[in-house]
């Protein structure tokens, strides 16, 4: 099974998208498929023993519209823009003659719109023939596109917003040439021979002005990528045979040594070999303050160096670089369907059919209860143009885009359109200690042998200990070594290493068999832990990880470990808190020590001594529904390294990541930079993100809602009213752009501001 991302070209309304959708489905081998009309993108799952990239988009060109890949889009990319601009050029070109035209329209109008007698109005401009001289070319020239893509989905047996239009203004159009050619037909039934011309002509070009404006304000909503994107340095300083020089960042290979003076953009990915430096990552992490670099330590492109100068290796270069795998992912999760836009889908299936229907009904009615053609005609006109669905295709897509580009602005990576649209209804949110709540960088504090403290004894157990040790990856571990190197112990061999997940290590060195773990551990191979409790106890209080040592079968000594906390972590328990979540803690460290660390910062549910086995259990337990209420939605945080099980059970996983090494995959959502304030960021901005859909959908049905059955005429036998097919142009237009600019109203969502 492969995945692919494809750009669309040639929707002009939601319908169309569900065309395009059908049309991919259709092919051979295509297993699922989302089309996303606000962010002009499908991403496709498929086959590719069955079915391949041309077949794909052979079935989109079929459909009557165009599509390229999102791999390939670097050299596509100058024609996608070029061929954009052109459109664009012809767009304002086609509205600037259809605005002329319309103004002469709509004064020459206007004596017979409102039944006075205007003299400044000269009365040639009312005469029907150079109406019908003025509106033709706007009705099929301006509005060609109408016509051919209605003609295209007929083709295909399928109506889309264009449908509408078409036949809505070809109506108006039709009906004044009529009356133009033949107006004795209405006089012989005793009504006035008046034409609609300005309406084919100003509806045409009201369309065309909310399209354009739609789709200038929609540029906007991908400024965020745009701006990722252009963080991106253009050239990289390289040393090759011994020589410095310029380079053009494609041209960077994996392993080029490149030079960075201070204040310049780091080009590629890549790890300090010499020198040292500040650096300035908050562009890509979102983490504010400058980190220190040395030799050994990565590096991310597209960051700034501020202080010293350095080399560094390249390891990841084009787009294989953090950045652009940041740019990628966002793009992908802009173009993910947010579930709440289902109802938006199934409304669309139906509402074009649905409106052809009611069109038709209304000309009948009209027609049989007042036998009066020109009412029944321009009611029905009126119903065809209001009732466009086009604002509804746009209301979540768009404030996704925005959505998700903010998240990346501020460091955090939305996978999906559905966890963006989750997080806003977290209850419970479950934290990690180790690497989430502390800082993962645990050292040794204290150690105590059987024997005592500082004795010779001590640096022997040292050894055994640290020698077993080194063949774990836990962070615990990796403390130990680093004590052991602290006091210049030498490390010696070990055989039969064995680590048991959530318990500790063992290992046979220089005949001794070498037990290190838990309190509980030791006690259920049958080892008494006890005889160092006086210290244990103490250290534990204090927050400290009290891990056992045991050799050959008796407790040797005991050590303290202590991670320190992250300086936000008490801050963002804290705000979670007060965004109404219930925070709980899950950690494998035994109970007395993480209850210190929830004193610490603020928690009072914890989930302690859990082995990695259980964690996914007990965010299952957590879910489950409490006392006939609904299942509880609750969000995982891990480091995302051994957390992964619980990460996918958890309804948002949310991974915390430090520099490159973050786990993308594993999780839902992913805060770049190890900073917990984001979780509660990614909480606002999904509230912020789904109140600004909401707006969306009402501004959407809102226009359709109450405009087609005052377009239909429901008024006119209590008040008279009608809705002038114009007006019900400039409303259709109107909230396209209406919808478009509420959702770009949501970039000035600002971090940790309610
Ligand atoms: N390599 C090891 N050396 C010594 N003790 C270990 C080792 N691995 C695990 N342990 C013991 O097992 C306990 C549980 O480990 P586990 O990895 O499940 O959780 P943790 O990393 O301490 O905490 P968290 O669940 O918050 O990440 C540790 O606190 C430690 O006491
Ligand atoms: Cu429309
Ligand atoms: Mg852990």
């Amino acid at each position: 099974m492969d995945n692919l991302t494809l750009k669309l070209r040639g929707m002009s309304c939601a319908a169309c998208a569900n065309n395009v959708e059908q049309a991919i489905l259709s092919v051979p081998g295509v297993i699922d498929c989302n089309v996303n009309f606000g962010a002009e993108q499908a991403s496709i799952n498929y086959d590719y023993k069955r079915t391949n990239l041309e077949e794909i988009q052979a079935a989109i060109e079929a459909a009557g519209y165009s599509s390229f890949s999102l791999s390939e889009e670097q050299g596509e990319d100058d024609t996608e823009t070029a061929s954009r601009l052109a459109e664009q050029q012809e767009l304002v070109l086609k509205l600037k003659t259809g605005g002329v035209i319309s103004i002469f329209l709509f004064f020459g109008s206007l004596p017979m719109m409102t039944g006075l007698n205007l003299p400044f109005i000269p009365s040639f401009l009312h005469h029907p023939w150079l109406q019908l001289v003025l509106t033709t070319p706007v009705e099929f020239w301006c509005g060609w596109s109408f016509f051919r893509n209605a003609w295209k989905s007929l083709k295909h047996h399928t109506a889309t917003m264009d449908t509408l239009i078409a036949l809505g203004t070809g109506t108006a159009y039709l009906y004044s040439l009529v009356v133009t050619l033949f107006p004795g037909l209405l006089i012989s039934q005793g009504l006035e021979p008046h034409v609609y011309y300005e309406v084919a002509a100003m509806v045409v070009t009201l369309i065309l002005l909310g399209r354009f404006l739609e789709s200038r304000a929609r540029g906007q909503t991908s400024a965020a990528i745009r701006k990722l994107m252009g963080l991106q340095a253009k050239t990289a300083r390289v040393i090759r045979n011994d020589v410095e020089m310029d380079i053009s960042i494609a041209e960077v290979r994996i392993n080029d040594v490149i030079v960075v003076r201070p204040g310049e953009k780091i080009p590629v990915d890549g790890e300090v070999i010499e020198g040292a430096s500040t650096v300035d990552e908050a562009m890509v992490t979102g983490e504010s303050l400058p980190r220190k670099k040395q030799p050994g330590d990565e590096v991310i492109g597209a960051t700034i160096n501020k202080t010293g100068s350095f080399k560094f290796r390249a390891t990841r270069v084009g787009k294989d670089t953090f950045l652009a795998q940041i740019v990628k992912l966002v793009q992908e999760a802009q173009g993910s369907k947010a579930p709440i836009q289902r109802l938006a889908d199934q409304v669309t299936g139906w509402f074009v059919p649905a409106v052809i229907a009611i069109a038709i009904a209304t000309f009948v009615i009209w027609f049989n209860i007042m036998g009066n053609l020109t009412l029944a005609t321009m009611t029905t006109v009126g119903v065809l143009i209001i009732a466009c669905p086009c604002a509804l295709g746009l209301a979540t897509p768009t404030s996704v885009m925005v959505g998700t580009g903010i998240g990346a602005e501020n460091g955090i990576l939305i996978k999906g359109a559905e966890s963006l649209e989750l997080a806003h209804k977290i209850q419970i949110i479950v934290l990690d200690k180790t690497g989430t709540l502390t800082q993962g960088k645990p050292t040794v504090t204290d150690f105590v042998t059987v024997h005592g403290t500082a004795n010779s004894n001590e640096l022997g157990l040292l050894q055994l200990a640290a020698t077993v040790e080194r063949n774990s990856e836990h962070p615990l571990a990796e403390a130990v070594v680093q004590y052991a190197k602290s006091q210049e112990v030498s490390l010696a061999t070990v055989n039969n290493f064995l680590a048991i997940a959530g318990s500790g290590v063992q290992g046979i060195v220089n005949d001794h068999l070498v037990q290190i773990g838990t309190q509980r551990w030791l006690t259920e191979i049958g080892i008494n832990p006890d005889s160092l409790q006086q210290y244990q106890l103490g250290w534990e209080s204090s927050g400290k990880t009290v891990i056992f040592i045991a050799v050959d079968g008796a407790l040797q000594g005991i050590m303290a470990i202590s991670d320190a906390l992250k300086p936000s972590s008490a801050q963002a328990v804290k705000a979670l808190q007060n965004l109404g979540l219930e925070v709980v803690m899950l950690t494998g460290d035994n109970q007395q020590t993480a209850d210190a660390i929830a004193l610490q910062v603020g928690i009072t549910q914890v989930f302690a001594q859990v082995r990695p086995d259980q964690k996914a259990a007990i965010i299952q337990s957590l879910q489950s529904p409490i006392q006939n209420s609904k299942s509880q939605i609750v969000a995982m945080v891990g480091d995302g390294i051994n957390d992964a099980p619980a990460l996918a059970q958890a309804d948002v996983g949310i991974a915390i990541g430090t520099g490159t090494d973050i786990a993308i995959a594993a999780s839902d959502i992913t805060l770049i930079s190890g900073d917990l304030q984001g979780i509660v960021t990614a909480i606002q901005l999904s509230r912020a993100t789904i109140n600004n859909i909401q707006q969306n959908l009402f501004f959407a049905f809102i226009y359709n809602i109450i405009g087609i059955p005052i377009a239909a005429g429901i008024l006119y036998p209590i008040f008279g009213w009608l809705l002038n097919p114009i007006i019900a142009g400039a409303a259709m237009a109107f909230s396209s752009v209406s919808v478009v600019t509420n959702a770009l109203r949501l970039r000035n969502f600002q971090p940790g501001v309610k």
